[in-house]
């Protein structure tokens, strides 16, 4: 994990070399300084030289100002080099969210991940800045230290360090104690954040069912398990700094005693006594420091092992390394032996055979989670097939390469999904660049055209979070708009039309028809009304594909398809 971690640090070496060297010298200096009180004490003060003392007192005063430049350069510098390292795996992390796949999004939810990108990170940066140069500088000064002091009396130096490894062992314990809690911490932050988006995001639902009251004891819960979690955090640093504390004033009054008793037995002088002392607080400087960072540590470390967890989550759909960019499909879709499901319980397909050719409309009915949907997302591999293989134009789609297959396939579903934008943006995400002629065009061949000119902002208003100022049958058009952009030549429409009021379905299925001109296109629909004009209906039910074929021919044959007809002709 260590090795991982310096890694970030490769495109700053400048940086961390200009700090850390900085922060070491620094370090260096600060242990001059009892030395150098020592010699004021000792030497100058005895021989009275007034001019002497001055002079030196001067020095000293230069040391303190270069000592403060290069304070400055490693609280600025330094910091640079902590954020830059926590921006790269925001980036990182970002980027891996990118092609992770669904079945991932499946299995986790998004105020937990969002809470994972933005709080778990926030103290990466301190610990990439202050950890290696605190961790150096540590060791620099326990061991400049320790040599100093022994070299000014060893029988008193040995008698401080006794007590020095205890309370190492107590920074070092309930640092690691910390770290557990700050990342059991970290998982309910994550729960929080879930339960909060989860509720703004339903909050119309919430109130449509009045049921504040329950969200309110549900988020209570959560709330109250991140105080526990947080004040037992606390409460491990507040016996950390008490312990600490009471055991650093020990050595403290310790050393004076002791330093008192051989300075009266004349076996140390004045200077040395104070130097002494002064050296016991650069010795004990580093484990105060570890306490005084308590809380960006571990809550670094922790954040970076939730990091690497996510980072070293393989996406299940990727690129094959021979995979091929194709700049276009003809279309012509196989389903050859197709066999998948979504966990390790029972499969949603078996055995699927199905030819569907270029240009062909086919529409899938059957009854609710026969595995229509399941059929079609396997197209654009939002999951892979467990058995058998689906091509495109006689290739697999596995061998293709994921962004240029997905390309290649358009789909309008009926929950559509726009972004917090403007209407141009939503429309342009089909072609990002397009020209503002091709923008128009696209909304006029989906019929949005009115609706635009008749807003004052036309098409710069902003359509709320996920389109909410909009009306079902505006959120259609646009994501149909955002197709004819796109204009890929395969296309699934997933119950595109099936909210919609019959007037406002009969204006999206003339735009769907002429968006599906020159396309294969999968139709997954309930409304047997609206995939009359299918080439092909094709029933799929639980048992795999029932029955293909045409309307009439279908309704000939009074099987599943017939019965479908007759259950939905009679409501
Ligand atoms: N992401 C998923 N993870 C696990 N199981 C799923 C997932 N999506 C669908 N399923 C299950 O797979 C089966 C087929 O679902 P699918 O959505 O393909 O059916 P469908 O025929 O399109 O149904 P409907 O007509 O109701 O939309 C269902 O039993 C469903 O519970």
């Amino acid at each position: 994990m260590l090795r991982r971690f310096f890694s970030y640090y490769k495109p700053y070496k400048g940086l961390f070399i200009l700090d850390f060297t900085c922060a070491v010298v620094a370090g260096v200096l600060e242990l001059g300084f009892p030395l150098a009180v020592n010699q004021v004490v000792d030497k100058l003060l005895p021989a009275g030289n007034w001019q002497w003392i001055l002079w030196a007192c001067a020095g000293l005063l230069a040391v303190y100002a270069l000592n403060s430049v290069l304070n400055f350069v490693v609280t600025y510098w330094g910091h640079k080099l902590g954020i830059n390292i926590e921006t790269d795996m925001r980036k990182k992390m970002f980027e891996h969210l990118q092609k992770l796949s669904f079945r991932f999004y499946d299995n986790n939810k998004t105020g937990q991940l969002m809470s994972r990108i933005s709080n778990d990170l926030l103290e990466i940066g301190e610990v990439a800045h202050h950890g290696p140069e605190d961790l150096f500088i540590a060791v620099m000064t326990l061991i400049g230290a320790l040599v100093l002091m022994l070299t000014i009396n060893v029988k008193l130096a040995l008698l401080t360090f006794v007590v020095a490894p205890l309370l190492l062992w107590i920074a070092m314990h309930f640092n690691r104690k910390m770290t557990v809690t700050f990342r059991r911490m970290m998982g309910d932050l994550a729960d929080f954040n879930a339960r909060v988006e989860d509720n703004i995001g339903g909050i119309r639902v919430v109130q449509a069912f009045a049921n504040e009251t329950y969200e309110k004891q549900l988020f209570a819960e959560n709330n109250g398990r991140f105080r526990l979690t947080k004040l037992m955090a606390y409460k491990i640093m507040a016996w950390n700094i008490s312990l600490s504390y009471i055991l650093m004033r020990f050595v403290t009054v310790f050393v004076l005693v002791c330093g008192t008793f051989f300075v009266i037995r004349g076996e140390i002088t004045n200077g040395e006594f104070i130097a002494f002392v002064l050296l016991t607080n650069v010795f004990l400087a580093p484990i105060q420091k570890i306490n005084s960072v308590i809380e960006s540590y571990p809550k670094g470390i922790a954040g970076f092992k939730r990091y690497i967890e996510i980072i070293d989550t393989e996406p299940e759909v990727a690129d094959a390394s021979d995979a091929i960019e194709i700049d276009h499909l003809r279309g012509d879709i196989r389903y050859d032996a197709v066999t998948f499901g979504y966990g390790e319980e029972a499969q949603v397909l078996q055995q699927i055979d199905l030819t569907i050719r270029a240009g062909e409309t086919v529409a899938f009915v059957g009854p609710s989670g026969a595995g229509k949907t399941t059929l079609c997302s396997l197209l654009p591999r939002f999951y892979d097939v467990t058995g058998g293989r689906v091509t495109i134009d006689g290739m697999d789609i596995r061998q293709i390469q994921l962004s240029s297959l997905r390309r290649q396939i358009g789909i309008v579903q009926q929950d559509v999904f726009l972004f917090a934008g403007t209407i141009r943006e939503n429309i342009a995400y089909g072609k990002l660049g397009a020209s503002e002629a091709e923008i128009w065009e696209a909304a006029r061949r989906a019929r949005l055209e009115e609706f635009i000119r008749s807003q004052p902002e036309g098409l710069e208003t902003v359509i709320g979070e996920r389109g909410v100022k909009l009306s079902g049958g505006q959120k259609q058009r646009l994501a149909i708009a955002r197709m004819f952009l796109k204009n890929p030549p395969i296309l699934i429409l997933d119950e595109a039309t099936s909210a919609l009021d019959t007037e406002t379905e009969a204006a999206i299925q003339a735009s769907l028809a002429e968006l599906s001109e020159g396309r294969t296109t999968l139709v997954i629909a309930h409304r047997l009304a609206t995939i009359k004009n299918a080439d092909r209906i094709i029933v799929v039910t639980e048992q795999g594909i029932a029955e293909q074929g045409g309307h009439e021919e279908l309704l000939a044959v009074g099987g599943v398809y017939s019965r479908l007809h007759q259950a939905q002709f009679r409501s």
